[in-house]
C-alpha cells in the first residue's frame, strides 16, 4: 500500500527541547522518510514518563538537545523503508526503548531483555545509520530520544523498535504499555518473580511503583508494602493492592528509620524490595531493608547524572542481593501481545493509571502536571 506521503519528507506538530530546563517549543518539523530497515509511523497518543521530565531537566548524561523527547506512545505505520518485514502499513504500533533484534549476544543470551543492535546510536540520538530524521524550519537537525521520540506527529524509527499489536486494542490506553505499567509489572513478575506469599516493599507510588504492586498482587504476595512521601499515594496504593503504606516523614516512631520500620514489619526484612524513585538514598534504604540471607533489592528508578548508590558491603556478606531492569525485563516484540491480552482480559490494570488527558499542544501543561503529586500519567492525544 502506498500514500501520498511516501518517500516524502512530512511536515507536521512536533513539541521540541531546544533547552534543558525550558518548555518545549510546539512547532512545525519535517520528518524524512524511513530508510532501510525504519519505519516511519503516525503516533496517535503519547503519555508522559518521568524519565522524559529527567531528561528534559538536563540531568541525564546521555540528553541531547535539541531533542525530540516522549517514549511512552502508540500509533500506526505511515510507511515502512527497504528490507523491514516485521510490520506493514496501517499496522497498530507500540514503540520500544529497549528493541529487541534477536540476533545480537544479548538477545541470544536468553537472560537478559536488553538488545545491543541499536542501543549505541540510540544513545547518541541518531538512527542507526548515525544520521537524524528530524529538521527543524531552520534545517537544524534535531536528535531523537530513547529511539522513539513520540513527542512528534510523525516519527521515525528502528525496525526492531516497534511491535505490531492487535489492532482492536485502544491506542489510548495501550501506549502506556510502552513504558511505566510494563517495567514495574515485570520488575515484579520476571525480574524478582515474586511468589505467594513473599514480602515486598516498593519505594515510590507512581505508576511505575503502582505496577510493582499489581504484579506483586497478582502473584499473591504476603505483606505489599508502600513506602511514598505523598500521604496522597495511599488510596492509590491500596486500589492497585497494597497491604500497607508508610509515609516516612510522619509514620515513623522517634529515632526509628524507614528500615528499622519494615525489618520490623516484615521479621526480618523483605524477600523483594524496590526503588521507583530515582533517589540514590531511598535505594540504599530499598537495598538494607531486604532480608539477611536471601533478599533481593530490584532498582528502577533512573539516579540523575553523577549520582552515586553507596552501602555497607556487610550487606552483600550476608547475602543480600541488588540488581535492577529496564522495561521490566520484557522482550518487547515478542512479549508485548501477551501483556496486550492480559490487559484486555483483565488482568492488567491500565485505564486505571490515567489520570490526566490533555491535546498535545497541552505538553507543557502535562510536564507541570507530572509535578502535582496527583498525577499518574497524562495521555496526550494529535487529534
Ligand atoms: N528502569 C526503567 O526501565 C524505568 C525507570 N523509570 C524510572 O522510574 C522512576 C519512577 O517513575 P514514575 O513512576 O513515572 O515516577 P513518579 O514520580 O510518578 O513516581 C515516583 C514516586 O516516588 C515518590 N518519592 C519521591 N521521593 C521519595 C522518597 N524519598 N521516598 C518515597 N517516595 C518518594 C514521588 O513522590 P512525589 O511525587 O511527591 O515526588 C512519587 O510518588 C523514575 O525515576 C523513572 O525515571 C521509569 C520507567 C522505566
Ligand atoms: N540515559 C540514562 C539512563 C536512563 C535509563 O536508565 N533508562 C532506562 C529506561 S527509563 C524509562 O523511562 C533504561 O532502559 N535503561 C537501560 C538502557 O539501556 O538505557 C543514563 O545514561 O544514565
Ligand atoms: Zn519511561
Ligand atoms: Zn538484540
Amino acid at each position: 500500500m502506498s500514500s501520498s506521503t511516501t518517500g516524502k519528507p512530512i511536515e507536521c506538530t512536533a513539541a521540541v527541547a531546544y533547552e534543558p530546563n525550558k518548555p518545549l517549543t510546539i512547532e512545525k518539523i519535517f520528518v524524512d522518510p524511513p530508510k532501510s530497515h525504519e519505519v516511519r509511523v503516525k503516533v496517535k497518543y503519547v503519555a508522559l514518563c518521568h524519565t522524559d521530565a529527567y531528561t528534559l531537566s538536563g540531568a541525564d548524561p546521555e540528553g541531547l538537545f535539541p531533542c525530540v523527547l516522549g517514549h511512552e506512545c502508540a500509533g500506526i505505520v505511515e510507511s515502512i523503508g527497504p528490507n523491514v518485514t516485521n510490520v506493514k502499513v496501517g499496522d497498530h504500533v507500540i514503540l520500544l526503548y529497549t528493541a529487541e533484534c534477536g540476533e545480537c549476544k544479548l538477545c541470544k543470551s536468553g537472560k537478559t531483555n536488553l538488545c545491543n543492535s541499536v542501543r549505541a546510536t540510540q544513545g547518541k540520538g541518531v538512527m542507526p545509520d548515525g544520521t537524524s530524521r528530524f529538521h527543524d524550519k531552520n534545517g537544524k537537525t534535531l536528535y531523537h530520544f530513547m529511539g522513539c521520540s513520540g513527542f512528534s506527529e510523525y516519527t521515525v524509527v528502528a525496525d526492531v523498535s516497534l511491535v505490531a499489536i492487535d489492532p482492536q486494542a485502544p491506542l489510548d490506553k495501550v501506549c502506556l504499555l510502552g513504558c511505566g505499567i510494563t517495567t514495574g509489572f515485570g520488575a515484579a513478575i520476571k525480574t524478582a518473580n515474586v511468589q505467594k506469599g513473599d514480602n515486598v516493599v516498593i519505594f515510590g507510588a507512581g505508576a511505575v511503583g503502582l505496577s510493582v504492586v499489581q504484579g506483586a498482587k497478582l502473584r499473591k504476595a504476603g505483606k505489599i508494602i508502600v513506602v511514598d512521601v505523598n500521604a496522597n499515594k495511599k488510596n492509590w496504593a491500596t486500589q492497585f493492592g497494597s497491604t500497607d503504606f508508610i509515609n516516612p516523614n510522619t509514620d515513623l516512631k522517634k529515632g526509628q528509620t524507614i528500615v528499622d520500620k519494615i525489618v520490623e514489619m516484615t521479621d526480618g526484612g523483605v524477600d523483594y524490595s524496590f526503588d521507583c524513585t530515582g533517589n540514590v538514598k531511598v535505594m540504599r534504604d530499598a537495598f538494607e531493608c531486604c532480608h539477611k540471607g536471601w533478599g533481593k533489592c530490584v532498582l528502577i528508578g533512573v539516579a540523575a547524572s553523577g549520582q552515586e548508590f553507596s552501602t555497607r558491603p556487610f550487606h552483600f556478606i550476608i547475602g543480600k542481593v541488588c540488581t535492577g531492569c529496564a522495561f521490566g525485563g520484557f522482550h518487547g516484540r515478542s512479549e508485548m501481545g501477551g501483556l496486550i491480552k492480559d490487559y484486555q482480559e483483565g488482568k492488567l490494570k491500565v485505564d486505571e493509571f490515567i489520570t490526566h488527558r490533555r491535546s498535545f499542544d497541552e505538553i507543557n501543561t502535562a510536564f507541570e502536571d507530572l509535578h502535582t503529586g496527583e498525577c499518574l500519567r497524562t495521555v496526550l492525544n494529535y487529534d
